[in-house]
């Protein structure tokens, strides 16, 4: 089977990393913007009869959702025998229902409009809230990678006796895991949201946890705010300034001075999307699952 991996633009250490791990081509992607806005792209090597591998960082989706369409298609028509879609934060995950009349479902829209271009996807722990899996609203093959090995991983390396504590209740299910992985107990605390940037956390007895690093762990680090807050409440609690991991870094501009203000002793993201942050390599899973996909 020959595979050609070809970054979207933006994605190129992505791809380059990607290609590395299966050991495949990485075809080159011209692309630039004509003076009025619109894209030129152009795949440099010859496609046909690959399995394209396209690899994508969707942390600003509307403006990369042409061009990825543009690719996909370009692919096909040049005779690409598969093309793939690695999209290791998956976007449009949040707004999974009508919570106001008359509000776009943008999960299942955007499911739909990548069903249509590509023949299957691969991501990292995508947010699933209302939805128990992706393939409720993805009709091509998925995998998803679990990024609770790579935390684990690094977890066991940098923290000395920890204590995993997740924000919210969704947050339980991964915080569980790195805990169980790792061998340390967890907590979890309430949340509230309020606003897109307001939330309100509350707090168990954490008091026989006393002695232990705290290492707060949510999928997705947006405005911050989650994080800020629960590291206020765990500093007010424990007296300790807890480590941040996110697997997801989408980081709002403000977002690193919210968690430095909320007292983050440090703050530490897989490296799904590109961020100076990203510390925690989930490439060899994602890998893994690329493979997985390919021999399907
Ligand atoms: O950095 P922030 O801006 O606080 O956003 C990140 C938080 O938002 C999501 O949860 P939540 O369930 O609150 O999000 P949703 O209701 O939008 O799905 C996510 O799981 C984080 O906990």
């Amino acid at each position: 089977m020959s595979v050609m991996v070809v970054a979207a633009p933006g994605a190129e250490a992505a791809a380059a990393g990607l290609a590395a791990h299966l050991q495949a081509r990485q075809g080159s992607v011209e692309s630039r913007r004509f003076p009025d806005g619109e894209s030129y792209l152009r795949l440099r090597d010859d496609v046909a009869g690959h399995e394209v591998v396209v690899v994508s960082s969707l942390r600003d989706p509307d403006p990369q959702a042409l061009g990825l369409w543009f690719l996909a298609a370009t692919a096909r028509e040049l005779g690409a025998r598969r093309v793939g879609l690695v999209a290791p934060y998956l976007p449009y995950m949040r707004q999974d229902a009508r919570f106001q009349p008359g509000e776009a479902v943008t999960s299942g829209l955007f499911a739909r409009f990548i069903s249509q271009q590509f023949d299957w996807l691969a991501t990292v722990d995508p947010h699933l809230h209302r939805h128990a899996s992706l393939s409720e609203i993805y009709t091509v093959p998925t995998r998803v990678v679990a990024s609770a090995p790579a935390i684990a991983r690094w977890v066991q390396a940098n923290v000395p006796a920890p204590l995993v504590v997740g924000p919210d209740s969704e947050s339980e299910q991964w915080a569980a895991d790195v805990a169980r992985r790792v061998g340390c107990p967890s907590l979890v605390l309430a949340k509230t949201r309020l606003g897109d940037r307001q939330v309100e956390i509350s707090l168990p007895d954490a008091r026989a946890h006393a002695g232990r690093t705290p290492v707060l762990i949510d999928d997705i680090i947006s405005s911050a705010r989650t994080m800020a807050v629960a590291a206020g409440r765990i500093r007010e609690s424990l007296g300790v300034a807890p480590v941040c991991v996110g697997v997801h870094a989408v980081f709002s501009p403000d977002a690193m001075q919210v968690l430095q203000e909320a007292g983050a002793a440090r703050v530490v993201t897989c490296n799904t999307l590109p961020h100076p942050t990203n510390g925690i390599d989930v490439g060899p899973e994602l890998a893994q699952a690329v493979q997985d996909l390919l021999r399907g």
